[in-house]
């Protein structure tokens, strides 16, 4: 059985998030991955450059193209730009009744240049986060969705049961951006937490370590696993990923996408 996954999201012309990370992590998981590119963006390891958004039709045709021929067992979704291509997205998956969907609410490069319209926050709640099986905010994308404000581990859970209530499956709220020595992911099922924690790792090496993370649970999903088992091994190949540097770029340097596969051991 070749299991498929489709990644939707922009290209990172540096190629350590976006598009380039998603099929990165999609092979190293035995998965075959497929694109559907919204934007194509012009980043390196001090920035993003340009954005330069794909129109409505081209989007719709890829995605059009790969339901018709390819039908892939799990979707994700990134950096989806503006209002318009967030509801045509959604459509699609709709119409194409993808039920495992992974929503990683992309919103600002760790740089700081914005990777989504900030009109379009309100199409992300009302059209694509109701079809997502899992969605994945770091805290300040939770803080934004919500309108509330995290500080501590019972903000987030409060959090979390609000995103529930958006439709989403699942939640996963990751802690890369808080500041303890433990990094902390916190999921909702609609009933329970659970929360995945690893040691801190000190580095400014952390490019793209939201669009691996949503891409291994897209991986693990496509080849039938549950939520949690999925996260657990998300846990594992970030924490090898950033851990083994590959210390390129002269700014926030890409993870190691090869880390995991090779058994790479982090303390
Ligand atoms: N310094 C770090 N050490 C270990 N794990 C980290 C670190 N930073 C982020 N992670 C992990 O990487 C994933 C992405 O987290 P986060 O940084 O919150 O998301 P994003 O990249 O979307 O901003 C999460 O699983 C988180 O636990
Ligand atoms: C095309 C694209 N998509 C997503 C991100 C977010 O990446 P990060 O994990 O660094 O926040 C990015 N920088 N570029």
């Amino acid at each position: 059985m070749v299991y498929k996954a489709l990644t939707i999201a922009g290209s990172d012309s540096g190629g350590g998030a976006g598009i380039q990370a998603d099929l990165k992590t999609f092979q190293e998981l035995d998965v075959y991955g497929m694109s559907a590119i919204t934007a194509v963006t012009a980043q390196n390891t001090l920035g993003v450059q340009g954005v330069y958004p794909m129109s409505v039709e081209a989007v719709i045709q890829q995605i059009k193209s790969i339901a018709a021929d390819l039908p892939p067992q799990a979707v994700k979704t990134g950096m989806l730009f503006s209002s318009e291509l967030i509801r045509a997205v959604a459509d699609e998956i709709k119409h194409a009744d993808w039920v495992k969907l992974v929503v990683d609410p992309v919103m600002i490069a760790k740089g700081g240049a914005s990777l989504l319209q900030e009109e379009a926050v309100a199409a992300l709640k009302e059209y694509l986060i109701p079809l997502a099986y899992v969605i994945t905010p770091n805290i300040p994308e939770a803080e934004v969705l919500s309108g509330m404000k995290i500080n501590f581990m019972a903000d987030r859970k409060m959090v979390a049961i609000k995103l529930y209530e958006l439709g989403a499956k699942h939640v996963v709220i990751k802690g890369g951006h808080d500041n303890s020595e433990l990094v902390t992911d916190l999921l909702y099922d609609g009933e329970q937490f659970y929360e995945f924690t690893s040691k801190r790792l000190i580095t400014q090496h952390t490019h793209g370590t939201g669009c691996t993370f949503a891409a291994v649970i897209t991986a693990e999903l496509a080849k039938g696993h549950t939520v949690y088992e999925a996260i657990q091994v998300a846990k594992e190949f970030i924490h090898a990923a950033i851990g083994e540097e590959l210390g390129i770029g002269s700014g926030h340097g890409p993870t190691n996408h090869w880390a995991y596969r090779r058994g790479v051991q982090v303390g």
